[in-house]
């Protein structure tokens, strides 16, 4: 432990409401879990500083925050805590087939059955020559992360992505992918639930193609639901026709061995171009963002971070590819949530950096862990990728006990740093679309957080000479 000489650096007063705190939070209920049942996989030194500037923060013996306390920790690895910790409840065995709400893969009933009757689809085995059946080397039996629903979003540009909407053996919340491009389909989507009608499906986003206005939505009227809610139990695999679709589905079951892909084209019309047969083979390392939810970055316009211009960077990049998923975690403020980012910013702006502020706070350096992205980009049929990152760690990571393996590397450049790299203003780097307002994030904070994650996060990015 070393305490610092230089504590006047803090207010007086402020160190008497900050040190109570601190000492309150020693022992934050995340450290019973941390030895859980998933941190030994991926953080093995979740209680070890190795940073020989930074101290616990038991009464007052906390660091102060002088430039050499925050970039003496070069290229030294901080700790990592897994954001599982968050979790209340106890993970499911493995082999436990008990229908329970959120870790049950897909529980999206048909409108009629009684909701007791709940779908407990099997693990998806792929025939697709381009991916191995999950067992071969090992692997888990059980899907991580199934979709539950997906739906067409236009953007302003004219061109549309699907949204994907995740549940998940490890957490409550919804994690998402965006899909741009038509080839690269969810199984867990697509695979036929027993004893759901066409308009299950539908409404689920289990379709080929684009959806088509139909006659009774244009009147108002109801009338159609009801014949969706009508069922019979017929084992009969009906191949609906477009002219059959409306009065054919009331009594239309769609059974668990037909090929969706070919009947289910009913109501959905597919785009003109793409009349003869629609390819479902997902394109060969296609591009992927795995992003972690940044409200302040992505809603708020802050200029701390580069998370929202990243985020706008991947989908205009996918777009102009045609191809491409972001998978969005819900894993806020590096996995420590709001609530304790918004905290850690007030510690930040006493002159601590993103990771000392982590650790004040009693929190890893980076919560996250990537096992519901590798289920979601499993799902997705994805295996060969080419990630847009700079953080090794999430290559690492999402290649860990996996077949996926990042094929390429794509860097993602600050914008107002490219601007200093070309000698410019950022008021003239050329803003491309998705930019705050027109302007690129930039300034003090903004490049201090960055360098901060190239000398302490192993971000692989170069820091400007002007820096
Ligand atoms: N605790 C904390 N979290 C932050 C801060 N600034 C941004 N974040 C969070 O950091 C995460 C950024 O994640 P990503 O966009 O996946 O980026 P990354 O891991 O830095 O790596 P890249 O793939 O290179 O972008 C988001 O969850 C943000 O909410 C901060 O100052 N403190």
């Amino acid at each position: 432990m070393m305490t610092t000489d230089s504590q006047d650096y803090i207010p007086r007063n402020l160190m008497d409401h900050m040190s109570p705190y601190f000492a309150k939070h020693t022992h934050h209920h995340h450290h019973a879990h941390s030895h859980g049942h998933h941190s030994h996989r991926h953080h093995p030194h979740s209680h070890t500083l190795h940073n020989p500037d930074t101290t616990t923060h038991k009464g007052n013996s906390y660091p102060t925050p002088t430039p050499s306390s925050c970039n003496s920790g070069l290229q030294t690895p901080v700790p990592r805590r897994s954001s599982l910790a968050h979790t209340t409840d106890p993970l499911p065995s493995s082999t436990s087939s008990s229908a329970k709400s959120y870790n049950t893969p897909p529980a999206t009933p048909p409108l009629s059955l009684p909701q007791t009757q709940v779908v407990t689809p099997e693990p998806v085995v792929s025939t697709s020559a381009t991916t191995q059946p999950q067992t071969a080397i090992g692997l888990r039996r059980e899907p991580v992360a199934w979709c539950i629903a997906r739906a067409r979003i236009p953007t302003p540009d004219g061109s549309e992505y699907f949204l994907h909407i995740y549940e998940n053996s490890q957490d409550k919340k919804e994690h998402l992918a965006f899909v741009f491009g038509d080839a690269i389909r969810s199984r867990s989507l697509d695979k036929v639930q027993p004893n759901e009608t066409e308009m299950d499906r539908i409404k689920r986003g289990a379709y080929t193609g684009r959806l088509q206005p139909i006659a009774a939505a244009a009147d108002h009227s109801l009338t159609i639901l009801p014949l969706f809610q009508e069922q019979e139990q017929t084992s009969t695999t009906t191949v609906l026709t477009a002219a059959e679709t409306v009065t054919a589905t009331a009594t239309t079951v769609l059974t668990a061995d037909i090929n969706t892909t070919s009947t289910t084209t009913s109501i959905v019309q597919q785009d003109q171009k793409e009349d003869t047969v629609m390819s479902t083979a997902a394109p060969s390392n296609p591009l992927v963002r795995i992003h972690s939810e940044c409200f302040t970055g992505e809603i708020g316009h802050s200029a701390r971070c580069d998370c929202g211009e990243q985020l706008d960077e991947a989908i205009r990049r996918m777009k102009e590819e045609g191809a491409g998923v972001v998978v969005y975690l819900r894993q806020e403020g590096r996995g420590i949530g709001l609530g304790e980012k918004i905290k850690a910013y007030n510690l930040q702006d006493l002159g601590y950096d993103t990771v000392m502020a982590n650790l004040l706070l009693n929190h890893g350096a980076d919560e996250r862990t990537y096992e519901v992205a590798q289920g979601i980009l499993e799902d997705l049929g994805l295996d060969q990728i080419r990630l847009l990152t700079n953080n090794p760690d999430k290559i690492e990571q999402i290649e860990r006990d996996s077949q996926i393996r990042v094929v390429e590397r794509m860097p993602m450049m600050p914008k107002s740093w490219e601007a200093i790299e070309q000698g410019i203003e950022a008021t003239e780097f050329e803003v491309k679309e998705g930019a705050v307002e027109n302007k690129i994030v930039k300034g003090k904070e903004l490049d201090r957080y960055l360098k901060v994650k190239v000398e302490r996060m192993r971000h692989l990015i170069p820091i400007p000479g002007a820096l």
